[in-house]
């Protein structure tokens, strides 16, 4: 399993090492000790796992509010999408900014999403299974998060047209850089 760093602060992308054989491959996809060798410390809690019939499914922006910011592990086991990530902790060097990336069944490749980021994801085929594992518990009062489309962030996502998503993921409010933010 290798960890690589990515443009955003904290961010890294994690990329499973197959070790194939005539029955298929077998791979670690989460090792506690070797994230640790690249700084991060990640104490799971709950693993989740989300499908999709469609594609063109859009779920996100989403975030945790403190006390419940939560690092997140997420992969595509099934099909694929365009995995999101935008930095709002204020206090990073890279708040603002977004990153995205192809997660698939093909390159099995997951993105760690430090606290203090928003997640979400486009899928690019039907069909698109996602699990990911969290370090802090579900809760729906401390939910929140930031519009898909807002273009205080610019996000070019690959899909436009016909999207299928959520009302509550519709109306986001605008975020204001000068004033919204995450601080842990
Ligand atoms: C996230 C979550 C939702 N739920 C419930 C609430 C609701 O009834 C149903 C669907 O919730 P949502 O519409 O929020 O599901 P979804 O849009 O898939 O939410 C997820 O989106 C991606 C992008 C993330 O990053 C995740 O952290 C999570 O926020 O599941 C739980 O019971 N536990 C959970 O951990």
């Amino acid at each position: 399993m290798f960890v690589k760093p990515i443009p955003l602060h904290q961010a890294a992308l994690i990329e499973m090492e197959p070790i194939q054989d005539s029955r298929g491959f077998f791979a670690r996809s989460f090792c506690k000790k070797t994230l640790a060798d690249h700084g991060i410390s990640f104490d799971v809690v709950q693993s989740n796992m989300a499908f999709n019939h469609s594609k063109a499914t859009l779920r996100g922006m989403h975030f945790q509010l403190p006390p419940y910011c939560e690092d997140k592990i997420v992969s595509c086991f099934q099909g694929s999408i365009y995995d999101v990530i935008i930095d709002l902790n204020r206090q990073s060097p890279t708040f603002g900014k977004w990153f995205g990336i192809t997660l698939s069944q093909e390159n099995r490749l997951s993105l760690y999403v430090p606290k203090g980021f928003a997640h979400g994801y486009l899928t690019l085929t039907d069909h698109a299974a996602i699990h990911y594992m969290v370090s802090e518990y579900y809760s729906p009062s401390h939910e929140s998060g930031v519009r898909f489309d807002d273009e205080v962030f610019g996000i070019d996502w690959p899909v436009k047209d016909d999207l299928i998503i959520s009302e509550k993921d519709r109306k986001w409010k605008n975020f204001d850089l000068g004033r919204d933010g995450i601080i842990f």
